[in-house]
């Protein structure tokens, strides 16, 4: 796999397939069928190029599966993850993909700086560039004023901003956001979406997301995710069209999960 830039980025699903094993084997029956067995993906295809995704589902929908699958950390039962048209893996992969996971421990001890030149490392960012970069992405997410302090100093709100800051790393090409604006305040939610709707020209960006407002003004399509199946991909205002006209995507998000869970 290149690490190309000028390659136009690419992502597909191929129908994604992914159950878990629950801890009764008594009641295991087929896979993916029975009552021991909890299928979270049941065949999830699908094709991306550069632009902003919201991903919208409710609880239990599967959105954390999916996203633990295109990260690596998961392993599908079948089907597959491709960048341009190639097996998503390895350490080119890794050097493409920027992912910000929904909770991460942090380690109270380090300071804002020590945490990111750790995470440029393990990029493989190269050494004589960590300085630069680490400014570049703490400027980005409005944290360059914070980096001395120590980690167990970080308001919830810090730790998410250097959550996505470590994600920005060496300008990734995929950046995949779990929850990103969990535990933000407004200011912070606003500038936040500014920030991803621009450097959305040139990458994939995909927002996993509860929270409607983060994505219905700046997706360029939302992904509407239920019980382990895209019920529909669009851009918002035909979603609006489709699910509830003249409301917004939250009348859309109503319409077609209603009040109950993604299960
Ligand atoms: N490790 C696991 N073992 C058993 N079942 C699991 C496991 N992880 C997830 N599930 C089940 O798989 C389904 C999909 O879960 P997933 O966490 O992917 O959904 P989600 O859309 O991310 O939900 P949420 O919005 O609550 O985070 C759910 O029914 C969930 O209970």
């Amino acid at each position: 796999m290149q690490n190309d830039k000028a390659e136009i980025p690419a992502l597909t699903l191929d129908d994604l397939r992914k159950s878990y094993l629950l801890p009764r084997p008594l009641l295991r029956k087929k896979a993916g069928t029975g009552p021991g067995v909890k299928r979270a993906l049941a065949g999830v295809s699908l094709t991306l190029g550069p632009g902003l995704y919201g991903l919208l589902g409710p609880n239990g929908a599967g959105k954390s599966t999916l996203i633990q699958i295109i990260t690596g950390g998961l392993a599908p039962d079948s089907g597959e993850v491709l960048w341009c048209g190639h097996p998503a893996r390895g350490i080119g992969f890794r050097r493409i993909l920027g992912y910000m996971p929904q909770q991460q421990g942090l380690y109270d001890s380090y300071t804002g700086r020590r945490f990111l030149a750790y995470m440029a490392a393990l990029k493989e960012i190269p050494r004589k560039s960590v300085s630069e970069e680490v400014a570049r992405v703490s400027q980005a997410v409005n944290l360059a004023g914070e980096l001395d302090k120590r980690l167990g100093a970080y308001s919830g709100g810090m730790k998410q901003r250097l959550l996505l800051a470590s994600a920005l790393l060496g300008n990734p090409r995929l950046l995949i956001l779990d929850e990103p604006t969990a535990g933000l305040d407004p200011r912070e939610r606003v500038r936040l979406r500014t920030l991803l709707a621009e450097m959305s020209a040139d990458r994939i960006i995909l927002v996993a997301t509860h929270v409607v407002s983060d994505v219905e003004s700046v997706a360029s399509k939302v992904v509407l995710l239920r019980a382990g199946q895209i019920v529909d991909v669009a851009p918002v205002p035909e979603l609006v069209e489709r699910y509830a006209p003249g409301g917004g995507l939250e009348d859309v998000y109503l319409s077609v999960f209603g009040e109950g869970d993604g299960r």
